[in-house]
């Protein structure tokens, strides 16, 4: 359960993620995704309830890219390798230049994080979120404000990551189409509580 103060958000959300699920995460404005998100990566405490990963289970969260200041100095390099100590091994720049190809921003890795697109940011911060080798990848509104190319080309990078690496994935989102094309699962907020269904199966009128 959680509240804030007296505001009841949400009560009774049970729910399991299997390994190399992919899972949306659905639900108008204000019913709780953020909280829910914050409270499975620690940042907040439930009022009430607990949960459990699996052991050794490594969790990486990729925020909706934000407004970066057209003048932020960093590369992309250098903002993906913040992840990473300020003395890199072989090793690390090895690991660093591949997930800079897995993300294709290996051509691009030079170009200042303040001129890159929203996609090419967004991919960043995936990049970053991915030199832990995460098994579970918790991205929210990850597609929002990009454009239709972008979204989709970000969505097939997903897709490869979860099919190739076994990659768990809940994803926040508002776009049921982009859900019902590249999520198995939904999790929807519905009066308070939290449903769980196959995307396949998932009708508009239960938003
Ligand atoms: N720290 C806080 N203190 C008080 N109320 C909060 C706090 N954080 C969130 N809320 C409220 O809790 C409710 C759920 O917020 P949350 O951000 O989780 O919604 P959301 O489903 O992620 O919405 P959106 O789709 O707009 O991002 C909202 O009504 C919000 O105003």
């Amino acid at each position: 359960m959680m509240k804030f103060e007296d505001r009841l958000i949400f009560d009774r959300v049970s729910f399991t993620l299997q390994k190399g699920s992919t899972t949306a995460l659905l639900g108008s404005n204000g019913t709780g995704k953020t909280t829910l998100i914050k409270i499975l990566m620690g940042m907040l405490p439930a009022t009430s309830g607990d949960f459990q990963y699996s052991p050794k289970i490594k969790v990486a969260y990729v925020p909706q890219f934000r407004n970066l200041d057209a003048d932020y100095p960093l590369s992309i390099r250098a903002f993906v390798e913040l992840n990473m100590p300020l003395f890199k091994s072989k090793k690390d720049k090895a690991e660093i230049n591949r997930i800079l190809a897995e993300t294709h921003l290996s051509q691009i890795q030079h170009l200042r994080m303040g001129a890159a697109s929203g996609g090419q940011r967004q991919r960043a911060y995936l990049a970053q979120a991915l030199l832990d080798r995460p098994d579970l990848i918790i991205l929210d509104e990850a597609t929002a404000s990009l454009d239709p190319t972008a979204k989709e080309e970000l969505m097939l990078l997903i897709k490869h990551l979860n099919e190739k690496h076994q990659m768990t994935v809940l994803f926040t989102t508002h776009d049921i189409m982009l859900a019902k094309k590249y999520m198995h699962e939904y999790l929807i907020f519905h009066n308070k509580t939290l449903i769980h269904g196959q995307m396949k199966d998932f009708a508009e009128e239960e938003i």
